[in-house]
């Protein structure tokens, strides 16, 4: 479980979360919100990524200032460019770098790594340039670099901006069937239809908690209800 305790943060002197508290139990919980609003800035607290200016988050009692190892080790987090997380010149290789610090036998790393590839789709690229698959193999080689270290949660930022439908249902069919917390932020309002809870975030603040269908309208309202400027 993962609790927010009167988080705030700055980039400089600007504000962008501001005195947010949360616990956050629900299996799939979405994040919603205008560009800008702070959506990845509290996805990235979540798992240590940044540290909170005040307040604090714990995951499972652990602190993210203090335990941030630890954290990283429980919660998952797949970035919106697949690209920014590859790191190994091979699909099997950029699979198995996560598995480097678990000591497990040579053997025993290389089978669950085909086991993971096999399952979401690229057990046939095993050996190819990670860089050269297409977009959206790309994104479910993220997610399988992610999942091979059994995170007992799942933060994704936005991980079918770039996709086609196709890989979208791919994706999004996939993080619905994981047995773990998933916790995703998200500009496609409709993949969040069967979540438990759905958070609203407008200029750094929860503006809406609750199930999906009230959580798209309240989103809708702020979005109309916003002035744009005059050219
Ligand atoms: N590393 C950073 N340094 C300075 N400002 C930042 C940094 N990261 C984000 N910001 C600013 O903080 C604000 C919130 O950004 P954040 O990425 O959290 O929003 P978001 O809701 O995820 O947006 P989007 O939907 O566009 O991805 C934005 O105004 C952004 O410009």
């Amino acid at each position: 479980m993962i609790e927010l305790k009167d988080v705030t943060h700055a980039y400089g002197d600007r504000p962008v979360l501001r005195g947010i508290s949360l616990r956050l139990e629900e299996r799939r919980i979405g994040l919603i919100g205008a560009n800008g609003s702070g959506k990845s800035t509290l996805a990235r607290l979540l798992n240590g990524l940044i540290v909170p200016d005040s307040g604090q988050v714990l995951v499972d009692d652990l602190d993210t200032r203090k335990q941030a190892r630890a954290v990283r080790r429980k919660v998952g987090f797949v970035f919106s460019n697949a690209d920014s997380q590859i790191i190994m010149p091979t699909v099997a290789e950029d699979v198995a770098i996560g598995l480097r610090d678990r000591g497990l036998p040579k053997e025993e790393a290389a089978t669950l790594v085909a086991e993971i590839l096999a399952r979401y789709g690229l057990g046939d690229h095993h050996d190819h340039q990670a860089h050269l698959l297409s977009g959206g193999q790309k994104q479910m080689l993220a997610l399988a670099a992610v999942l091979v270290t059994q995170p007992e949660i799942l933060v994704c930022d936005e991980p079918t901006t770039l996709l086609d439908r196709r890989n979208v249902r791919i994706v999004v069919d996939t993080l619905r069937s994981l047995p773990q917390q998933v916790i995703l932020l998200t500009h496609q309002l409709e993949t969040l239809a069967d979540f438990d809870r759905v958070l609203v975030v407008s200029e750094g603040r929860v503006a809406f908690d609750g199930p999906p269908a009230e959580a798209v309208d309240r989103y809708i309202e702020l979005i109309d209800s916003e002035v744009v400027p005059a050219r």
